[in-house]
């Protein structure tokens, strides 16, 4: 039996189970991501995230005094990035006295990010450029279809304005969403879906790639505000609802950054 200890954290309610892992040490196996995050047998959870010394990381040459955000969806696949875990990433590091100020650095797959915890509380982070693609894809769930924006935070997004009113609630995200042409994404996707509610002013429904529908997801958000600042040649920060709270983007350029909380809500140990 192996045991190891753990702590859990959300960000909007996408939920993660953070495992302290300083000299890379830990076996990320994706079965083992997979129990940890089963809901029924496991601790529960929409991914996994390690907390490692990026000098202990194979693929890293960057910085190697910055802690490595090691990013794993529920169904043990790696990611580039995580808006929403890496506030939470952030909130452990601050806890767990892994940093010594509010401003940090932070390493992921998809680049070095930028840390600001503010005095109420949310944390700002850059987020990195938001790449919106020319030319669109089509969704389709349940027997509907869409034009949907290609967005590239990191990770790869496609983003879908409906248009009906109760539209967005009336989805039912149980099913994956498809999409074409398929060479578009050949990793995968997360697909958001957006209601403008008012100028600058947006709700959201995302399906995850590699978990399914989440509660949130702050890439999923910085996407819809790229592709709504294309689409309405809006300015200023955009304010996103998604089912689990409230996140802010904004833009200087197409470099985003990302505002929201971030929560430890308790540790433990797990035995496999
Ligand atoms: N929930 C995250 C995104 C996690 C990774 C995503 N499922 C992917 O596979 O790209 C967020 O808050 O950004």
């Amino acid at each position: 039996m192996r045991r190891f200890s753990f702590h859990k954290g959300h960000g909007t309610r996408n939920d993660f189970i953070i495992l302290d892992d300083s000299y890379g040490m830990h076996d990320m196996h994706p079965e083992f991501i997979r129990a940890v995050c089963d809901r029924h047998s496991g601790i529960g959870a929409d991914g996994v995230i390690r907390v490692v010394r990026a000098s202990s990381v194979r693929d890293w040459d960057g910085d190697g005094s910055l802690w490595f955000m090691d990013y794993y969806n529920a169904d043990g696949s790696i990611a580039e990035m995580c808006g929403n875990g890496l506030r939470v990433f952030a909130r452990h590091l601050i806890n767990e006295q892994l940093v010594d100020s509010g401003e940090f650095d932070v390493a992921t797959r998809a680049g070095v990010r930028k840390v600001e915890v503010a005095r109420h509380g949310l944390i700002t982070t850059t987020m990195g450029d938001a790449t919106v693609a020319d030319e669109d894809v089509t969704v389709r769930l349940g027997g509907r279809q869409w034009p949907a924006t290609k967005v590239d935070v990191g990770n790869p997004h496609a983003v879908v304005f409906l248009e009906g009113d109760d539209e967005l609630e009336a989805l039912n995200l149980q099913e994956a969403p498809t999409w074409e042409p398929a060479e578009a994404f050949p990793t995968g996707v997360n697909v958001e879906f957006v209601r403008v509610e008012a100028p600058g002013r947006l709700s959201m429904r995302v399906f995850e790639r590699g978990v399914g529908e989440t509660q949130s997801c702050g890439t999923g958000v910085v996407a819809t505000a790229a592709a709504y600042r294309r689409r309405d040649q809006a300015d200023g920060s955009i304010d996103v609802t998604v089912p689990g709270g409230d996140l802010t983007v904004d833009f200087n350029g197409d470099a985003a950054r990302l505002t929201g909380p971030a929560v430890i809500i308790g540790r433990g140990e797990f035995w496999l």
